[in-house]
């Protein structure tokens, strides 16, 4: 019997390549506008504190490539062939499509690198596969919306903590709070009904229970520097707080929002939030994020499988 071919579409947020990328990446960011003189260099100062550039390119190929590879090991009824689709840079997911439409693929499944739905993130990318497919005609994608509760993507981050909490020392397990979290959204998605706040909660609930961690808050990183007011209380206040009102005195942040190393990862908290614990002399720690070790491959692999199985 022949394998049924299916296109994978992973989809990502995307980084600049090399410097010379930093504006038309931000500006594609800010749909078009380009950016202020100050602000482009704000950006290009917090690429140049991280080494220059985003390990993320790299990292999210690894994730795409790798995640083809295991599909296509771990199971015979069908053979994937990944396409990577980016929101910000090329490739992007309208190359994506195009390139399986000319590959002839008829039947694709897509996935984003990011846990969470929200009309911000994960409907867009989706929405802008679906529109380019029905553009070309001829092909039709299945999209997983939101993987956060799959529990090999708890458990991830359970096993992490564990590690984590196992290197302290009995002070610091005793002072400790863990922190989650995600990319912050403008407050205006929650009066639209957006799941997202829900879900980051959700996740912090289930991870903290697998992990047997009793003192854990959520908050949000990375917002915008826009008049509008976003999704808070901003890590970086709720670290400050946390250390003066409620007296903890070791921080384990886990930006659960986010599956790579990355700018909002090696900078906003390792960078960031690690100037406040220094300052306050608090203990920092940051576990590892999931890049694409195998067990997150095995876990995205369970999640594509699993949303093909029940969308026959
Ligand atoms: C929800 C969400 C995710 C997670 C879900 C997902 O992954 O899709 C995410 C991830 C990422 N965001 C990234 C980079 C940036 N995001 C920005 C700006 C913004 N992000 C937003 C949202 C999100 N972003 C929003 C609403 C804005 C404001 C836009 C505006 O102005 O209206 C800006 C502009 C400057 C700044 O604000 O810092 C940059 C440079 C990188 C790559 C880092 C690297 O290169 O290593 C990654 C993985
Ligand atoms: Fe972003």
């Amino acid at each position: 019997m022949s394998k049924k071919k299916m296109g994978l579409l992973v989809m990502a947020y995307g980084t600049p390549y090399k410097e010379e990328d930093i504006e038309r990446y931000y500006t594609h960011i800010r749909h078009g506008r380009k950016p202020a003189p100050e602000a482009l260099q704000d950006l290009k100062d917090r690429y140049e504190a991280i080494g220059g550039i985003s390990p993320l390119a790299k990292i999210t190929l690894d994730q795409a490539e790798n995640l083809e590879k295991n599909l296509n090991d771990i199971q015979d009824d069908i053979e994937f062939k990944m396409y990577l689709g980016l929101k910000h840079i090329e490739p992007f997911v309208e190359d994506a499509v195009k390139q399986m439409h000319e590959d002839g693929i008829t039947e694709a499944v897509s996935i984003v690198l990011a846990p969470h739905f929200s009309t911000f993130s994960v409907k867009s990318y989706n929405g802008r596969a679906k529109e380019e497919a029905e553009k070309l005609g001829g092909l039709t994608i299945t999209s997983v919306e939101s993987w956060y509760t799959e529990p090999k993507f708890i458990t991830y981050w359970a096993d992490r903590l564990k590690e984590t909490f196992e290197k302290m020392t009995q002070q610091e397990k005793d002072s400790a709070i863990l922190v989650v979290s995600a990319h912050s959204l403008p407050e205006k998605i929650i009066a639209n009904g957006d799941p997202y706040p829900q879900q980051l909660q959700e996740t912090a609930d289930l991870i903290a229970e697998a992990a047997g961690v009793k003192k854990y808050v959520t908050g949000w990183q990375s917002a915008g520097n826009t008049p509008e007011p976003w999704l808070g209380p901003d890590v970086q206040d709720l670290t400050r707080d946390l250390f003066e009102e409620e007296g903890y005195r070791t921080f384990v942040y886990i930006p659960v929002g986010f599956v790579a190393d990355h700018l909002e990862v090696l900078f906003d908290n390792d960078y960031e939030c690690k100037v406040i614990t220094d300052e306050l002399g608090a203990s920092y720690y940051r576990p590892e994020m999931p890049n694409a070790k195998p067990e997150f491959i095995d876990c995205l692999s369970t999640v594509v499988l699993k949303h093909l199985k029940e969308n026959k």
